[in-house]
């Protein structure tokens, strides 16, 4: 029998991502099934769940990674209208606005932290000169573009307390500053949209601590000099922090919502607590 939704959507009124019925299916498993949600555009929305729910799917069908079986993913930019994600092939979805992390960190391991995010920056340079040959020939298009993304390179490095260690290759920096540093470069790609999938994985609580407060700077437009108000949608099961910074929680269960609401209707959701206590009795 599937849960009832209990907790009544919030009323969205600004929002930056609609999902809409989304569906997906591998062979015959249904991971996600008929997902609606609204992110609502300045807030921080949590996805969470018991392990195997169906969050990194929903991820990576926003991301483009997998194309969804069912259903729309709508993108609403403030001056460029509406992207609708699930036509798009993944890195115009980057290019639309969505930047990610990985459960998994995936930096150049034998790049400086730095060049990290200068390599993230490359379709922003690229466009700066119609993706022509202007780069080669260093035309001043191109190297105020360089410019800028050096020194938006820096500022994140400093929001995310790493500039001492720019030119370190980025495979020796500690557990902790690997995951800064990936939010930093999702960063520098100027997204609308920045998703997070279990930034707190394998953080100390001091760093985890560290993290909330980047992640509510990232929020508000306070991170970093320059840097604009971004969206976020977090994937996490560290509890402490999707309650301590959350503006709105989604639950899944076995691919499908079962709440949806403010953290407080979350967690004292009757179907949520039967969810988590099932995990438990489960291990
Ligand atoms: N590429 C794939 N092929 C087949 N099955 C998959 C694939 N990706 C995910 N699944 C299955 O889909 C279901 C949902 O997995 P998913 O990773 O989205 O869950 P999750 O909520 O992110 O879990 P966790 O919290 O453990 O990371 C699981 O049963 C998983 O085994």
């Amino acid at each position: 029998m599937s849960a009832q939704l209990t907790t009544p959507p919030t009323a969205v009124s600004d929002p930056i991502l609609e999902v809409d019925g989304l569906t997906m299916r591998f062979g015959g498993l249904l991971a996600v099934d008929s997902v609606s949600f609204t992110a609502r555009r300045g807030d921080i929305t949590a996805l969470i769940g018991p392990n195997g729910a169906g969050k990194t799917t929903v991820f990576n069908c926003i991301t483009g990674f997998y194309r969804p079986t069912a259903g729309a993913l709508r993108l609403h930019r403030a001056e460029a209208g509406v992207a609708e994600l699930q036509r798009l092939k993944d890195h115009r979805i980057a290019r639309a606005g969505v930047a990610r992390t990985f459960q998994n960190i995936r930096l150049f391991p034998g790049m400086t932290a730095l060049e990290n995010l200068l390599v993230a920056q490359h379709v922003v340079l690229n466009a700066a000169t119609g993706f022509g040959i202007g780069a080669l020939l260093g035309l001043g298009g191109y190297r105020r573009a360089e410019a800028a993304a050096v020194e938006r390179a820096a500022a994140w490095l400093r929001a995310t307390g790493l500039i001492e260690r720019a030119d370190d290759p980025a495979g020796a920096l500690p557990y902790g500053a690997q995951r800064r540093l990936e939010i930093a470069r999702a960063m520098c790609t100027g997204p609308a949209l920045l998703c997070l999938d279990e930034p707190a994985a394998g953080l100390n609580p001091r760093e985890s601590e560290e993290l909330a407060a980047l992640l509510r700077a990232i929020r508000d437009g306070s991170a970093a000099e320059g840097a604009a108000a971004t969206s976020v949608l977090l994937i996490e099961h560290d509890m402490g922090i999707v309650m301590g910074i959350s503006d709105h929680v989604i639950v899944l269960d076995h691919g499908k919502k079962i709440a949806d609401g403010t953290p407080e209707a979350v967690r004292n959701d009757r179907h949520v607590i039967a969810a988590y206590l099932g995990e438990e009795e489960a291990e």
